[in-house]
């Protein structure tokens, strides 16, 4: 069986809404008699290099947080884990949301850079990920876009209402988040590996109006 359904990505900084967005827009789908499947990368507690992932951001392995691309494989191996699955589920559902994606590990390690969308970084990534691990490609991605000051102010407030949500080592750099923000925004204008759509996070989202723009696109 071939693919049916629509593939689309959620991206945005860190405390910028993407899970709570995931879940409204979840229900709005439901609510329209569309079937949904939603997953989350890094698949923590799923997936060993997640896993390693998680750890080095908190402070474990060494000097592995501070390689750029190493990470970068690992977030991607990650992905390429779950490929087949994400393939499956495109058969099943009509819409299959992901809360982050391949264009996270491109904002985050041009950000840490200090490149931009149209540097090196950002093109290694989509060989990478797309040419060689065989990631399908998005149908459509939705940047959740947030001032950086208003994300960083809710990762905070999550830090400290919620367990085991201490802060990493990227949520708690503040510069990297102002240059990802900066980076997301050339991604969603370049039209990177799909088109984008840019929802403003800080004001509010109506997902009944975001959800039928899904289902009827264009
Ligand atoms: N529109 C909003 N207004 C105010 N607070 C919000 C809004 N959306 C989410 N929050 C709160 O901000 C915090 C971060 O939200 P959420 O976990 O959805 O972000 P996220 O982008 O998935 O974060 P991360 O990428 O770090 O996992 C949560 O405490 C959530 O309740
Ligand atoms: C999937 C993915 C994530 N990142 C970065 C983005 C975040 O700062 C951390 C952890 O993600 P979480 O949503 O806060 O759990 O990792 C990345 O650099 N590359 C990726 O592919």
């Amino acid at each position: 069986m071939s693919r049916v359904g629509r593939l689309v990505v959620i991206e945005g900084l860190d405390g910028s809404g993407k899970r709570t967005l995931t879940e409204a827009l979840t229900k709005a789908l439901h609510n329209l008699g569309k079937s949904v499947a939603t997953r989350a990368f890094p698949r923590y507690g799923e997936s060993v290099h997640a896993d390693l992932v998680r750890e080095a951001l908190h402070g474990g392995h060494g000097d592995l947080a501070a390689s750029v691309h190493g990470m970068a494989v690992l977030y991607a191996l990650d992905r390429r884990g779950a490929a087949d699955a994400i393939v499956d589920d495109l058969k099943l559902h009509d819409i299959v949301l992901l809360d982050r994606y391949v264009a996270s590990n491109a904002a985050y390690g041009a950000a840490r850079l200090h490149q931009d969308a149209r540097g090196e970084f950002v093109e290694w990534v989509r060989e990478l990920e797309v040419t060689r691990f065989g990631l399908p490609l998005p149908d459509t991605q939705i940047l959740l876009r947030v001032r950086p000051e208003v994300a960083a102010e809710r990762a905070a407030r999550r830090a400290q209402s919620e367990v085991d949500r201490a802060k990493d080592a990227f949520e708690s750099d503040d510069d990297l988040q102002i240059r990802c923000a900066r980076v997301y925004d050339q991604l969603a204008a370049d039209g990177w590996l799909s088109p984008w759509q840019v929802v403003d996070g800080t004001a509010g989202f109506d997902a009944a109006e975001l959800a039928a723009g899904l289902v009827h696109p264009g």
